[in-house]
């Protein structure tokens, strides 16, 4: 391959001539006008026969320097596995979230490329500013660019097919090589403190996403499982289904059951199989309803956006209630006053939370999952988890056998074992989440092994089940108490009516006579 093509000796060529037009902007003043015009016109003619390229340049931050341009990135990532067999000189670099190093095609070096038989070189370059400017987030000392040049015969070509291909190429490499990442919101004034600084609003934060579930590891009825899995590949290959349908590309899973059921541990074997980023979005921390719709539109595409324990941070209305009733008494007090704005409450209402799901502006972007998890499905809002919001409800419940299997054999290696049988039985009798079955199967000592684990699981079991049965009994017993004392109460009062019955009938007797004696007294009796 070849490192500096036949376009270098054209290069400088075409430096030569540029150095004679400046000399002739200087001098031009000195011709008369009609001869200007004259020369001009050869002179171009001329330049463009001896020089017949032509540039594009791709700066790393264009416009107002703050983005890195998607081009650049995507031209770079092209460039990095184009150039790294052929280019001499290689710049080394560790990229931003990644863990391997790169390797780019260094400053001031010249590729060839090809495409369709044409011909084009590429070349990295930076403009080093006069006067050097700091900046902490960098793009704003040097200009870095790379420039492609080509002959002009092809500029259709080029610019039309050639182009698309590098940024597609471009970015389906970044996509593969692509580390996910795990977000989670800012408060609302951590955004304004990195604006203060001339960096972009950061709303969200992130680290890498390396959460080793996945669906081969989930616990759970495996007629199940399936049917999620196939839910979430047919949703991600769907693009034009939706586009056909006329909805925007997302999808609601609404993950619900007692703690410990694997309803966390579910997102992420799905952000694992679809290989989405997470968004962990706390809706305490949102300030209000604007805030919300701004954070929605800052997530990328490809993208599982979970809001967890929605039944505790959506208390909407009684929530500011309170605030208010608390004012009244913490007035007086600063440093209760001051805690209480750290954690100020969200003012994220229902309404704010139903557009963020389906709102007009859910739609921008593409290819996003939302995802709840409660432990209450019944205390949410029906407007909430409607389909068509979350599409999916999807149920995790205590441990059953089967769920109990894919647990040994993750953590013991066990297909079975003499044990299994006493197990499945105490399973379907006690109610066990898999977080305990699995913290028991879970060796605590080098010396303990798969029998002393199962074991330790069927002890805990039993202590389990008798707990709940004392449990049982206990509350038996109080219900019993509470039967008798309703009881008592109520033949007391029956007893009490009775009296008050039998006294008002003596009255009554009471009454009557001296109405007969009057009666008697006035002769009116027949
Ligand atoms: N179905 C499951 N399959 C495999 N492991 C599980 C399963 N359920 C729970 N676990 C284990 O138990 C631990 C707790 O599970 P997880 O955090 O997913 O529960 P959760 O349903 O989100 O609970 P909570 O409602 O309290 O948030 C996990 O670390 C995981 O190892
Ligand atoms: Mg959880």
């Amino acid at each position: 391959m070849t490192m500096m093509g036949g376009g270098d000796t054209l290069t400088q060529l075409g430096s030569t001539v540029a150095g004679i037009m400046f000399i002739w902007a200087m001098f031009k003043q000195y011709f008369p006008p009609e001869l200007q015009g004259h020369i001009e016109k050869y002179a171009h003619k001329l330049i463009s026969y001896v020089y017949p390229f032509i540039h594009i340049t791709f700066y790393e931050y264009p416009g107002d320097g703050f983005e890195r341009s998607k081009a650049y990135a995507a031209i770079q990532q092209y460039l990095s596995t184009n150039s790294t067999t052929r280019a001499k000189r290689l710049k080394a670099d560790m990229m931003r979230d990644s863990r391997s190093i790169t390797l780019s095609m260094d400053d001031y070096e010249e590729i060839t490329d090809e495409f369709k038989g044409i011909k084009l070189w590429w070349a990295s370059s930076k403009n080093i500013p006069k006067t050097q400017v700091f900046s902490i987030f960098g793009g704003g000392e040097e200009k870095r660019y790379y420039k492609l040049r080509f002959h002009r015969k092809h500029r259709e070509t080029i610019t039309k097919n050639y182009l698309n291909h590098v940024l597609d190429e471009g970015k389906a490499i970044e996509v593969r090589a692509r580390q996910r990442k795990l977000y989670t919101n800012n408060r609302n004034e951590q955004w304004v403190g990195y604006r203060s600084v001339g960096f972009r609003r950061t709303m969200w934060s992130h680290v890498l996403f390396e959460h080793p579930a996945t669906f081969a590891t989930l616990a759970m009825e495996p007629n199940k499982k399936e049917d999620i899995i196939n839910d979430l590949i047919t949703f991600s290959k769907a693009k034009d289904y939706y586009k056909k349908v006329g909805k925007a590309w997302k999808r609601g899973y609404l993950l619900y059951g007692p703690p410990g059921t694997g309803k966390s541990t579910m997102i992420a074997a799905m952000a694992n199989l679809l290989e989405y980023d997470v968004y962990d979005l706390e809706l305490t921390a949102v300030k209000d309803n604007t805030d919300l719709r701004k954070l929605l539109i800052d997530t990328s595409s490809k993208s599982i956006i979970v809001i967890e324990d929605i039944d505790c941070s959506l208390d909407l209305t009684g929530q500011r209630k309170k605030e208010k009733d608390e004012k009244k008494e913490e007035e007086k007090d600063p440093i209760k006053e001051k805690m209480k704005d750290d954690n100020e409450k969200s003012k994220v209402t229902l309404s704010g939370l139903l557009n963020f799901i389906d709102g007009l502006w859910s739609a921008c972007g593409s290819e996003r999952i939302i995802v709840f998890t409660t432990n209450y499905v019944e205390k949410l809002d029906p407007a909430l988890i409607r389909r068509g919001r979350m599409d999916k409800h999807i149920e995790l419940s205590y441990c059953s056998f089967e769920a109990f299997k894919v647990l040994a054999r993750n953590y013991l290696d066990l297909d079975s074992h003499e044990l299994f049988a006493k197990i499945r039985v105490l399973l379907e009798e006690t109610k066990t989440s898999p977080a305990d079955v699995a913290e028991n199967l879970m060796p605590k000592s080098a010396e303990e092994d798969a029998d002393t684990c199962l074991a330790n699981l069927i002890k805990s079991i039993e202590a389990a089940k008798e707990e709940a049965r004392l449990k049982a009994e206990e509350e038996a017993r109080l219900k019993a108490e509470e039967e008798e004392k309703l009881k008592a109460e109520k033949e007391e009062k029956e007893k009490e009516k009775e009296k008050e019955k039998e006294e008002k009938s003596a009255e009554d007797v009471e009454e009557k006579k001296p109405a007969v004696k009057e009666v008697k007294e006035n002769g009116v009796i027949p």
